[in-house]
This record gives C-alpha cells, structure tokens and sequence, in this order.
C-alpha cells in the first residue's frame, strides 16, 4: 500500500478525519504559506493522535536550532525541507526522519539529489512553479519520478495530485509515497471532508482491484 502524507493540517477536526480514513503522516507547514501554522496550534493537535501517524514538520530554510526547538515541542517525528538546506544540514536531525524536497521541472532536476542520498531517509519530488515553493496545486511528468526510484531512498510524489489522478500518479511513478496539499481543501488550510474521503475510497478501491 502506498504511503499517504497529508499536508498542510491546521485544525483537530482535519487531523482527525485523515488520520480516520487512512493517512500514514500528517503534514505541518512552519515555513512561509498560506497554510502555515503555529507550533502552539501544531503541538495541541499533535498530541491527541495516534502513535503510528507520522507527525511531518515543513520548513523552509530555517535555523537549525529553531528547527530543532520546534520539532521537540510540538512532537514531531519527521522533518521535510523545502529550501537550499545542504546535505550537511539534513544530517542535524539524527532524531527525525528526514524527508529533502526538490522541485522537478526537468529530468535534470534528478541529479541534484544525488549529494542527499546518504544524509536523508526519504526524498520528495515536488513540481517546479517559479516563486512557489510547495503547494502549487501543479503535477509535473511523473516519468521523470519513475527514473529516481529505486535509486536507494525511498520517493515521495508530490504536486498537484487529487482523487481524479492519485492511482495514476501511483502507476505511473511508483513511488514508495504520495503527498497531497491542496488537492484536498476548500480553502488554504481548510480541508475538504468529501474530497478528503474520495481520495482514501480511490486509493482503497485500487488495492481492492490489485488483490481480486
Ligand atoms: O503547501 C504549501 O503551502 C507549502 C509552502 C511552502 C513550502 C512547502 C509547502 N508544502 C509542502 C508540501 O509537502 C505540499 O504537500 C506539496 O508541496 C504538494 O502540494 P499540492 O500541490 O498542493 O498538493
């Protein structure tokens, strides 16, 4: 089954309800967006799910201390990082599960990964929209994703993907994950109870099928 990151969760009632259908992580968004969301906030919703949910920290560029201090308050258990950060950088977190993002515009774009393999645990594959660093509602070919798995780290697929497109997004890549922003809102930061509950009965009517 593939692994589902929700992200840009700024309430309990969201958390709850993705965590109910089926969501492997829960994303939270400390760097600069529309659905950022403060450590505060993340840390009461944080502490009421369950064990087994990935609790993802999203930073942009951010000192490695205040990363830190954010990740121990709130109880976070992964980190993604959506900027410049450096191999070196990634490898501050021995305590977390470290997820470096990249935005894909071209094949080319792969071979920036290259120096991260042996300093995070996954990498994430996000589509290249100029000026916007994450939740671009875009996909980008997923061809290209195809090329970077199995390259020795899992591959999470990211960008523009929704119920209408996620198991074609999972044939095409194959990738180990899939993470979904705006796909399923109604509003920035505002989850979408029914687009949220169509996406878990797509993906759940696809594995139905694989094992028939
Ligand atoms: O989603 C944001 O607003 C965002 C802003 C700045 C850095 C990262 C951000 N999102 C990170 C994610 O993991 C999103 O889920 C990913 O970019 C996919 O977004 P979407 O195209 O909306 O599904």
């Amino acid at each position: 089954m593939t692994w589902i990151k929700i992200c840009g969760i700024t309430n309990i009632p969201d958390a709850k309800l993705a965590c109910s259908l089926g969501a492997d992580a829960l994303g939270f968004i400390f760097a600069p967006s529309t659905r950022k969301v403060n450590p505060k906030i993340a840390q009461e919703i944080i502490k009421d799910l369950p064990f087994d949910v990935e609790k993802i920290g999203v930073f942009m560029d951010e000192d490695i201390k205040v990363v830190q201090e954010i990740a121990e308050y709130c109880g976070l258990t992964g980190l993604q990082f959506h900027g410049k950060e450096s191999p070196k950088y990634c490898k501050n977190f021995a305590k977390y599960k470290v997820i470096k993002s990249f935005r894909i515009k071209e094949e080319q774009d792969l071979e920036k990964t290259n120096d991260y393999l042996e300093n995070v645990d996954l990498i994430l594959l996000d589509t290249y929209v100029p000026a916007v660093p994450g939740g671009t509602g875009k996909t980008f070919p997923w061809e290209i994703a195809r090329k970077q798995v199995g390259g020795g780290v899992p591959v999470i697929i990211a960008g523009g993907i929704n119920a209408s497109n996620v198991n074609k997004a999972i044939r095409v890549a194959s990738p180990f994950g899939i993470d979904i922003g705006s796909g399923v809102e109604s509003e920035p930061g505002k989850k979408d109870k029914e687009k949220l509950s169509k996406l878990f009965k797509t993906l759940n009517s696809k594995e139905e099928m694989r094992y028939e």
